[in-house]
């Protein structure tokens, strides 16, 4: 576009041809036969200058013959290279300004366009060509319309002149100047990028106005592709320079990488990997997985937040221990000298565990149930677990599952998750070293539910030796043998246990341990552990037994040994400090009971101890709790009233339930027990279980209620020193319980001679008094099936002093009620 204007030869003599376009008028108005000059590739219009090249033989002779100021007619050829097709009918008028010959018989000339011509007939072809013409009238419009076109051109003219780089903008100030309408067409046909028989088409219209529309048609049509052109081009170069920019970044990163020497750990990391991989026995599957993992790795950028999370993730995968396996050990009697190496006593469970033991060694592979120990804290599951692992020579791996609500702790998060982890299962494997450990799952009864799935379910599969052999951990994501793992459990309250998980294990239970087993554990574990422990050596330090004891009675309060090893701690750090601090202090230096405050402080618990109990109405109860057996009275009272149960002490359901159901059973015994009907709708019963801070709960209370409220009602009360535990049903039916050695110790404890218990834990009992005869030696245990015999036993005859029950609720104080 404008390829003429930007000729700067040109430019003065168009702007002077345009401001005074009247003056090229009427030139050859007369005209009527005219030289042709054939044009090929180029077109002049009228009232336009332009630079022409001609190398045609005939317009060679005509130019070489042309006296100046010649008028000749300017004309298209219909063919380029055929002149005996003739001309397009309409040409311009013109003469040649300058004309220069070049040295192979072409010409340089400029030309001026004058007039539109028409060709009437060709009179002459050689040597050039002539024809008769007749000069056209241009039929121009009205001002209006001429300066609406006008304007409308001038605009597109600059649009195009702006988009068009090559175009310098200072052309748009001339073309603003120009106010001839056909010259302002011309000069736009003459710079559009249109053909030479368009430009025919403009040249030949007699109407100025349709002329107009014509350019301004090609003009449109030239801005919309300039438009195009600009867009696709910048879209081009924002691609391009995206890519170089990333391309810029990349090189700078590499650098920066290697002065910091990072590259050099990137390939370091990479190596290591395969490495690892490559000492690995894995399948070809898991191979090819863990091999692509790692080309990616290799690929990513060490600044990329991807890089970390997939070294993370590859650095978990290989350091699993696939296939590596221990050696079972496989002498019995090793395993049973390291078990009673490290735990006194459990004889009957450590038979089993031997039991277990030989089954794994003949079987080679375990299907078997999962061993599940069950028992108050401290009595040893944790540290049997470890014992079973030293006695089969397996590695040994421990997580916690209390507070575990989540499936995904268990099983981990899939890596799309920010701060995904693997499981914890598979965590505990990775520390274990080897893919067949004693694998202790602690406190499965404290496991949880929670609104992100259930971990009881993931555990299932965990367990089932049927499944474990594809365990899959979602961050993992790829399936892990379980099938090797020997799994033991461990729970303080096997009813807490799920079902499901409850079926596939064999519960076997801890009980907690009298003060003569807590002694003799002390003396052989616990107090030469504390003492190596804190840097003593054994002829520094003596512990007379009745220490031990003492430590047992006043200054912890357990099922198992725990707190007692922690005192026992304390104990020996106090006489490590006195060892150093006085070194003329004779040794060994003796712990007597009297010493003990000094070396461990103030006892914590006073011995509990039996109280008379003077009036009907309160009966004492044996219950289990977390750190061993407890001792409970159960208070009943009557007040006027109608009949009403209150209950106090922060009973739990089923403690309330109990007490409903043992009045209801009491009112059915009235007659029997001689209680008169009205006691019973006239008199508010109020049942109270002191130590009312702490809740109590459970089925096992029901007799102790029942004899409590029976004695209330009755006036009668209870034999000295008598405890009782046991369930009641609505018939008067006892029914088993459970803890009885936890509870019998607090008997024992608390002073009580007599116990009452149902009739089906009489082996129970005989169970706990082959193991330890002499701690329960002065209890005398009485077992019952149903409740009126134990009322008829517990309950003291009415005594003398007691008012008559007859005068105890009074006939006429009915109406009062
Ligand atoms: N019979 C025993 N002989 C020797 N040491 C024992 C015996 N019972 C328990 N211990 C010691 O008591 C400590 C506590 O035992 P452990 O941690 O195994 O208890 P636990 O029953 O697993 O308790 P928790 O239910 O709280 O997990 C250990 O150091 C253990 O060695």
């Amino acid at each position: 576009m404008f390829r003429y204007l930007i000729d700067e030869n040109f430019i003065a003599d168009l702007t002077e041809q345009a401001l005074d376009s009247s003056k090229m008028g009427t030139l050859f108005n007369n005209l009527s036969d005219a030289p042709i000059l054939p044009l090929k590739n180029n077109f002049i219009f009228p009232n336009t200058t332009i630079p022409m090249q001609i190398s045609h033989p005939k317009s060679v002779v005509l130019l070489r013959n042309l006296k100046p100021k010649t008028p000749i007619l300017f004309a298209l050829l219909k063919d380029e290279n055929d002149d005996s097709e003739g001309f397009y009918e309409v040409g311009t008028l013109g003469t040649v300004l300058r004309s220069t010959e070049g040295p192979y018989g072409n010409f340089n000339l400029i030309a001026q366009g004058k007039q539109r011509a028409k060709i009437l007939s060709i009179t002459q072809t050689d040597p050039f060509f002539k024809a008769k013409i007749s000069v056209l009238e241009t039929i121009s419009a009205s001002e209006e319309d001429v300066q609406g076109y006008l304007h409308a051109i001038k605009d597109l003219s600059k649009q195009i002149i702006e988009l068009s780089p090559s175009i310098p903008n200072d052309i748009i100030g001339i073309v603003q100047d120009i106010d001839s309408l056909p010259f302002l067409i011309h000069l736009n046909a003459l710079n559009l990028n249109i053909s030479e028989q368009e430009k025919f088409e403009i040249l030949k219209e007699d109407y100025l106005k349709k002329r107009a529309e014509i350019i301004l048609g090609y003009m449109n049509k030239e801005l919309a592709t300039l438009k195009l052109s600009t867009q696709i081009q910048s879209r081009v170069r924002s691609d391009l320079d995206k890519t170089q920019r990333d391309y810029f970044l990349r090189q700078q990163m590499k650098v920066i990488q290697e002065e910091l020497g990072e590259n050099e750990s990137a390939n370091d990391d990479i190596r290591q990997l395969q490495e690892r991989l490559k000492n690995l026995t894995i399948s070809d599957e898991q191979r090819t997985h863990f091999s692509k993992e790692i080309d990616r790795l290799s690929r990513s950028s060490t600044f990329s937040p991807d890089y970390a999370v997939l070294y993370n993730y590859l650095d978990f995968a290989v350091s699993l221990p696939w296939n590596v396996q221990s050696h079972d050990k496989s002498d019995i009697h090793l395993a049973k000298k390291i078990l009673d190496r490290d735990h006194e006593g459990l004889h009957k469970i450590k038979d089993r565990i031997l039991e277990f033991i030989a089954v794994l060694k003949l079987r080679t592979e375990l299907k078997g149930p999962i061993l599940c120990f069950c028992g108050p804290p401290g009595v040893g599951k944790t540290s049997l677990g470890q014992s079973i692992a030293a006695a089969l020579g397996r590695k040994y791996a421990r997580i916690a599952l209390g507070g575990v609500t989540d499936e995904a702790e268990l099983r981990g998060h899939r890596r799309t998750y920010i701060g995904a982890m693997p499981g914890r299962i598979l965590q505990g494997i990775k520390r274990a070293g080897t893919m067949n450990p004693v694998f202790i799952l602690d406190e499965i009864d404290k496991m949880g539910q929670g609104f992100r799935g259930d971990p009881t379910s993931a555990l299932l599969e965990i367990l089932d030796p049927a499944q474990n052999n594809t365990f899959s951990d979602h961050y993992l994501d790829i399936s892990f043998d379980l099938s090797k793992v020997l799994f033991i459990a461990t729970a303080n309250y096997p009813d807490h246990i799920p079902t499901p998980l409850l079926d596939r294990m064999e519960i076997i239970t801890i009980n907690g341990y009298t003060a003569a087993e807590k002694i003799t554990i002390s003396q052989k574990h616990l107090i030469p552990r504390q003492i190596t422990e804190n840097g003593l050596k054994k002829t520094q330090i003596s512990i007379s037994s009745t220490s031990i004891l003492k430590m047992i009675e006043n200054y912890t309060r357990e099922s198992g040994v725990r707190n007692l090893e922690r005192e026992f701690g304390k104990l020996c750090r106090t006489v490590a400090r006195e060892i150093v601090s006085h070194t003329d202090t004779p040794l060994p230096i003796e712990i007597t009971p009297n010493k003990l405050t000094k070396f461990i402080g103030r006892e914590k618990f006073h011995s509990e101890e039996y109280h008379k109990i003077p009036k009907p109405g309160v009966a004492i109860g044996l219950a289990w709790t977390p750190v061993g057996g407890d001792v409970l009275y159960v208070e009943a009272i009557l007040t006027k009233g109608n009949g009403k149960l209150i209950s106090t002490g922060q009973l739990g359901d089923v403690m309330k339930e109990s007490a409903t159901a043992a009045l209801s059973y009491l009112k059915s015994l009235g007659h029997e027990l001689n209680i008169p009907e009205q006691a019973f709708k006239e008199w508010d019963i109020h049942l109270h279980v002191p130590k009312g801070a702490i809740p109590k709960d459970g089925p096992s209370a029901g007799i102790t209620i029942l004899t409590a409220l029976a004695s209330a009602y009755t006036r009668r009360p209870l034999k000295s020193r008598l405890a009782m535990t046991g369930e009641i049903t609505l018939r008067g039916e006892l029914l088993p319980i459970g803890g009885i050695k936890e509870k019998l110790l607090a008997a024992k404890r608390f002073g009580i001679s007599t116990i009452v218990l149902c009739e089906e834990n009489r082996s129970d009992v005989e169970e706990i008094l082959d193991t330890s005869p002499k701690a329960f030696a002065k209890l005398n245990i009485h077992y019952f099936s149903e409740m009126l015999p134990v009322l008829n036993f517990v309950l003291k005859p009415l005594s003398k002093k007691e008012i008559p029950l007859e005068k105890h609720y009074p006939k006429e104080e009915k109406q009062s009620v």
